[in-house]
């Protein structure tokens, strides 16, 4: 069973009598233990998506539709063993299925509160930014401990603190330090800690690396895979650096105007692309192996999303656009299937998957993705 599987979910922002569709019909699911990247350029929905798993969007931000189902549940839900309660399933009126997952989309503000942190935690964007500068570092740490576990004596609580800490590679000592005595890296690894504080099940990672410079990039990255194993926590990681999912994701989805344009195994989406906005994407990122490798950016500039129209999100800005891409945006096809010229929908969210009318001709796609005039012609076409 997977820890999350999110279906059509529909996110909006109220803006003036429009709405902006940040997050338009996404369904994909994250498995125990592994890392999952959103990747996409600013503005494609990635932090909206993130933040609306968790019921932390802005106050005009609001789930229209979809569901969020999670491997949990609320603790006055569950039995003795940590599942939710055979009465709890049986009522309709509790969004708990059968096999115990818990919609999260239809829990109230106080419910979801105790999701939060116990089972769900957030490294949200300029992490930085979110210790508290009147509080020792330790103490934020023993605190959050302490709101979702109020039952934990409180000298358990400051060793919990001083060797989460430790794990995330700071020197316990530090742990009576107030945040502006950290370096960058340092607070971005305290937040780290912090969000592991009640050992939760998934951790959302919004841009975790993004104000460091590349050698603390890295550690951060190591040490986040090194959580994981030792914890055994999913991630989720939002980041608009294909080189940061390389190297840290094993499944990957990309996404553009709202939508998922291409998911899958990291490795089948980056080297077996299968979508004009991932070969784009791609162009205008250097590869450690292409040394000379020419850099090609994607003209034009992602779709505003108020109102949108009903053709392929990215077909002004796509070299490969035909009549058909202006009908409706594509559904998800199945990549494997297209390898071998076939344009099948795919059955499940888990394989290698690519919203593209023109999915059947891969190869010519590959190569023409390449060449730079190719997409110059995009700017004159538009
Ligand atoms: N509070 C808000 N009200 C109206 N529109 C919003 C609001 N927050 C975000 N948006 C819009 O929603 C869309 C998706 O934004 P979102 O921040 O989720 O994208 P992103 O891919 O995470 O980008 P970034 O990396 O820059 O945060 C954008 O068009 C953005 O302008």
């Amino acid at each position: 069973m997977s820890l999350l599987e999110v279906n059509d979910l529909c996110v909006r922002y109220d803006a003036g009598d429009k709405q902006v569709h940040a997050v338009d019909g996404v369904s994909f699911s994250v498995e125990h233990g592994e890392t999952y990247g959103l990747v996409g350029e600013s503005g494609c929905g990635k932090t909206t998506l993130a933040k609306s798993l968790m019921h932390l969007l802005d106050s005009n931000g609001y789930i229209e539709s979809g569901e969020v189902w999670f491997d949990g549940t609320l603790p006055e839900w569950e039995d003795e063993h940590g599942n939710a309660r055979r009465e709890i399933i049986d009522d309709d009126r509790y969004p708990v299925r059968a096999d115990g997952m818990t919609d999260l989309a239809q829990l109230d503000n106080q419910q979801i509160r105790d999701v939060r942190w116990r089972n769900i935690a957030l490294i949200p964007q300029s992490a930085m930014n979110a210790l508290n500068p009147v509080y020792k570092v330790g103490d934020q740490i023993v605190e959050a401990i302490l709101r979702h576990e109020p039952d934990t004596p409180p000298e358990k609580a400051h060793e919990r603190a001083r060797d989460l800490i430790e794990r995330v590679g700071i020197d316990p000592d530090r742990a009576d330090d107030y945040a502006h005595q950290y370096s960058g890296g340092m607070k971005q690894r305290a937040v780290i800690a912090m969000a592991m504080a009640c050992n939760p099940d998934m951790l959302i990672a919004d841009e975790p690396t993004t104000a460091l410079d590349v050698i603390i990039q890295d550690r951060i990255l190591e040490e986040l895979e090194e959580l994981q194993e030792e914890f055994d926590v999913a991630i989720l990681v939002v980041s608009h650096d294909v080189s940061v999912m390389a190297e840290i994701c094993d499944k990957l989805a990309v996404m553009y105007g709202g939508k998922m344009m291409e998911s899958g195994p990291m490795q089948d989406v980056l080297v077996d692309s299968a979508n004009p906005y991932t070969l784009g994407l791609k162009n205008s990122f250097p590869t450690v192996e292409e040394v000379d490798q020419n850099l090609i950016s994607i003209p034009g500039s992602p779709p505003t999303l108020l109102d949108p129209s009903d053709g392929c999100r990215f077909a002004p800005r796509c070299p490969f656009v035909v009549d058909e891409c202006h009908t409706s945006h594509p559904p998800m096809y199945d990549a494997e299937q297209a390898e071998t010229g076939k344009r099948t929908e795919a059955s499940s969210p888990h394989t290698h998957r690519s919203a593209c009318y023109r999915v059947d001709e891969l190869e010519t796609m590959r190569t023409e993705a390449r060449k730079e005039e190719k997409w110059q012609q995009t700017t004159q076409t538009h």
